[in-house]
């Protein structure tokens, strides 16, 4: 099996860290067409470093030059490509202006190589005549004036990016730049700029789209959100809290990604959106929502020509920042439109490949992404019991258990959670240890609950998810609990930690977790055959191998074991009946032993439970028939009959 560690030492995106970058622009034209002078003025206006390129020559060019011959393109090759060194240095640190002549196609890409997104073009227009003109007048400068018409030979014209005329005023220029450059219409949009929004903006940013942002004005309250996150990006995204102004913004047809707050507030936002768009426009709506409220979403704006897709986005604002793991559903036409932003701003797998994949029409992208939150819920319950069963049961300090759970880590059991957990247990407020500070009061917004409604409805048991749903319930009745800790005062039993508990938990953690995701994958199962999905497991694992919070190694490997096998059923795949053979008794003396102990272990134990039934041929279902018959006739099947046939007895008469 792999082992995350081995292949990323940075488990928490660390590896994407560098690709926020800011935008460099390069002021180009031929020589004597102002570009320092500009450039200079340029940086000034936006706070950012101004580098002139010839700074940059080899000293073998300089003297060429010196000596009035020109350079050659193999003069050139290597201080352009130093140069594009430098850019890609200067856009992971504030961005800045560079002035370059930048004739030939060839050379711009070259300078473009390293890192072509955080690039804008600025092109010096002018006449051979007026720029002539100004070169006579030069005299502390080592290119010469006759050299210029070589210069225009030279010069390639250029799609990308803005031009303006030089025959005008400094300062009118460089309003004319920054105007042009917010002129262009913005190739996408984001509404709403909280927690995720203004992180999601900032890699689409950083991935050199031209982006407008929007955040509602509340008086008093939320003013001037987008105006601030433009200045906090040196003016270049376009920031409205005007939604018509914003719509506008935008090139067509218009990619809007919408990232409110799941419920009402989308439909507020997707009522004041609709009179403003036109056909084939999108709209992706990237929060929590739940999957029906995007099936009748999409359906809704179908009906209008609008594509809706309801793209689940995992990773928290780091990853939104960084590159987040992508769901994105409902139309497909709509993902033509908008895939190439969200594959370009998710997170990379091991591969190089975006974690972001068109999921099924309707609600299956939030189908997934609820089902990938309830598979979160149960891994957080299943760390927090096992830590609360090492520190009170088994007298661990936290200190101890950091190294613990580090051992695992590097044991192939790597996981994001896993790290969190561990870095958690490190965290000290003075002397203390924070978690002892902190409430135990778990908060829920919905999705493990949806994951278990869902659940309900497909008939899929989810033990290991409602079991975490539920903790958390009774969590919150804390004041209820502090009376009755009094009413049935208990004794607690702690033993001191042996090796062999420890490993015993470790495996049974592991066998856990993949009931768990057993679990989870059962259910998507369930639902796409209910909904003609086309659910591909082995692309969901891959998409959730980086970027989300449930990545980990065992992700990696569910990557490779639904390959082969979409349809059966992960408990059932020869490597992972290998792995749970070897775990269950660990598993199931774990629990014994922690609940003799009487310390709680809902969702180890809802493994335990769900895997001795899953592998048993024979279950108690049968007391539950004869139960039923006896005071509801509700009939039963019998095991020396054909299935399909009923039975029913008089149960009184004995
Ligand atoms: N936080 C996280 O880790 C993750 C969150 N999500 C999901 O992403 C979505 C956004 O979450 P998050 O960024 O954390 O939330 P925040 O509360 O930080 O931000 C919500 C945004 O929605 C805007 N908004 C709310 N109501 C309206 C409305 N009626 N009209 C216009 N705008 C409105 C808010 O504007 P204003 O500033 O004016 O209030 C704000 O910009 C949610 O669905 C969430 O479940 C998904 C993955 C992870
Ligand atoms: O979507 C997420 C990650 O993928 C959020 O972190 C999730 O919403 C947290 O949920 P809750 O507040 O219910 O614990």
């Amino acid at each position: 099996m792999n082992s995350y560690l081995e292949s990323n030492s940075a488990f928490r995106q660390g590896e994407n860290r560098d690709m926020i970058t800011k935008p460099v622009f390069i002021v180009y034209g031929v020589s004597g067409s102002g570009k320092t002078t500009i450039g200079s003025a340029l940086a000034k206006k936006m706070g950012v470093p101004f580098y002139d390129a010839d700074d940059f020559h080899p000293e073998s060019n300089i003297q060429k030059m010196a000596k009035g011959f020109p350079l050659n393109d193999t003069d050139r090759a290597p201080w352009l490509q130093d140069l594009a060194n430098n850019i890609s240095k200067w856009s992971s640190d504030q961005g800045a202006v560079l002035a370059c002549s930048a004739l030939k196609v060839s050379y711009r890409n070259i300078l473009a190589s390293v890192v072509p997104e955080a690039i804008k073009w600025i092109f010096l227009k002018g006449s051979y005549e007026l720029i002539f003109e100004r070169m006579q007048s030069r005299k502390d400068h080592f290119f010469t004036s006759e050299m210029l018409q070589s210069q225009f030979d030279a010069l390639e014209v250029w799609k990308d990016g803005i031009s303006v005329d030089i025959d005008q005023e400094i300062q009118r220029i460089v309003e004319e730049i920054e105007s042009k450059l917010k002129m262009q219409k913005s190739e996408i949009g984001v509404i709403g700029l909280g927690v995720m929004g203004k992180s999601l903006a900032t890699n689409i940013l950083s991935k050199g789209f031209r982006l407008s942002v929007f955040n509602r004005h509340l008086a008093g309250k939320e003013e001037d959100i987008a105006k601030n996150f433009v200045s906090e990006h040196s003016n270049i995204p376009q920031g409205f809290d005007d939604l018509s102004l914003f719509v506008a913004s935008l090139a067509q047809p218009r990619t809007i990604l919408m990232m409110v707050n799941a419920g009402p507030a989308v439909d507020v936002v997707i009522e004041q959106l609709l009179p403003l768009l036109d056909e084939n426009d999108c709209v992706i709506d990237g929060g929590n929502s739940h999957y029906k409220d995007t099936l009748t979403r999409e359906a809704k704006l179908r009906k209008k020509g609008i594509l809706y897709v309801g793209a689940g986005i995992s990773g928290g604002e780091e990853g939104a920042l960084y590159g987040p793991s992508i769901m994105p559903g409902g139309s497909k036409k709509g993902y033509e439109n908008c895939g190439p932003f969200l594959e370009a701003i998710a997170a990379k797998d091991e591969k190089g490949n975006p974690c972001c994949s068109y999921i099924s029409p309707d609600g299956a992208g939030h189908f997934v992404k609820m089902v990938h939150n309830g598979i979160e819920y149960a891994e957080m319950q299943l760390l927090a019991e096992i830590y609360h069963f090492l520190r009170f049961h088994l007298g661990n300090t936290p200190d101890a258990i950091h190294e613990i759970f580090t051992s695992w880590r590097s044991n192939s059991k790597d996981s994001y959670l896993l790290e969190i957990t561990a870095d958690i247990l490190q965290k000290k407020e003075g002397e203390d240890f924070l978690i002892d500070k902190i409430l135990d009061k778990a908060g829920q917004k919905g999705t493990g609950g949806w994951s278990t409604q869902a659940a309900l409805t497909y008939g899929i048991p989810v033990s290991t998810i409602s079991e975490a749903v539920m903790t958390r319930c009774l969590s919150a009745k804390k004041e209820e609990r502090i009376e009755a800790s009094k009413v049935y005062a208990r004794s607690f039993s702690t033993v001191k930690t042996d090796p062999s508990i420890v490993e015993m938990l470790e495996q049974a953690y592991y066998a856990a977790s993949l009931v768990n995701h057993a679990i989870g994958f059962d259910l998507m199962k369930q639902a796409a055959k209910e909904n003609k999905w086309e659910l591909n497991f082995s692309e969901i694992a891959r998409i959730w191998t980086r970027g989300c919070i449930i990545r980990s190694d065992l992700m990696e490997n569910l990557t490779l074991f639904f390959e082969d096998s979409n349809n059966t059923p992960l408990l059932m795949l020869s490597e992972v009946v290998e792995t749970l053979d070897k775990s269950i008794d660990a598993l199931t003396t774990v629990v014994s032993r922690g609940i003799g102990m009487k310390c709680p272990l809902p969702v180890l134990s809802a493994a335990a439970n769900y895997l001795l039934n899953y592998t048993s041929e024979t279950m108690s279902a049968n007391m539950l028939q004869a139960q039923r018959d006896y005071f509801g006739a509700h009939t039963y099947q019998r095991v020396d009959k054909e299935e399909g046939v009923y039975f029913h007895t008089d149960w009184k008469n004995i």
